[in-house]
């Protein structure tokens, strides 16, 4: 198994070669993905797909469940646009049954990220990332993965939805400041 690879030196993009690519239920990854674009610019994209999910949120457990059990791969509605162009991609998700939501797993199938840098980062209802930067390792096996960020979202199944706001969102912008300075991705 791989580690995350770290780059010695700060890593010079242009704004224009910088994509952040997110996945978002409850609003609370868009959230971050926000904070992230505030802080170093680049494209910003929804990923939405051609059916959605269902709003119910057994239903959507019980269909993810299935879909990560066959492997299916939804298809994506969203299309990017010359990826070829883009240096530093920021794949943002949550967490769904302790793995890679397909759609994210989708989108690592659909486009060749070889050379580019990959930079994973996700909330969760506080168990954690499970599998799933792991899973961006061994889908996007000739990309550099950066160093990936989380932090605690939403708990939907207690009816926690959206939670980046007030205190919260200022912790999480410091973090995110902090972690970008770290991984030394800079403009
Ligand atoms: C289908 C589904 C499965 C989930 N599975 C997990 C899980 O395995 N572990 C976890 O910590 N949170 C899980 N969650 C909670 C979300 O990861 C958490 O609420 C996240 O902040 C939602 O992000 P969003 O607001 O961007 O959609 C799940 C949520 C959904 C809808």
């Amino acid at each position: 198994q791989t580690e995350a690879i770290k780059v010695e030196t700060t890593i010079k993009v242009n704004l224009d070669k910088i994509l952040i690519v997110y996945l978002s239920r409850t609003n609370n990854t868009k959230a971050l993905a926000e904070m992230i674009h505030k802080q170093i610019g680049g494209t910003l994209v929804a990923l939405e797909l051609e059916n959605p999910y269902p709003t119910n949120y057994r239903q959507i457990v019980d269909q993810v469940a299935k879909e990560n059990e066959t492997g299916f791969l939804p298809p994506l509605k969203t299309k990017i646009e010359n990826i070829q162009k883009y240096e530093a991609i920021f794949i943002g998700f949550p967490t769904w049954g302790m793995q890679l939501p397909p759609p994210l797993k989708s989108f690592l199938k659909q486009y060749n990220l070889s050379g580019k840098t990959i930079i994973p980062f996700n909330t969760n209802a506080g168990y954690g990332i499970g599998s799933s930067f792991e899973t961006v390792k061994t889908m996007a096996p000739n990309s550099q993965i950066l160093e990936g960020f989380n932090t605690k979202g939403g708990i939907e199944r207690d009816g926690v939805l959206f939670v980046m706001k007030g205190e919260k969102a200022q912790s999480t912008e410091t973090e995110v400041k902090a972690w970008l300075q770290k991984i030394k991705i800079s403009e």
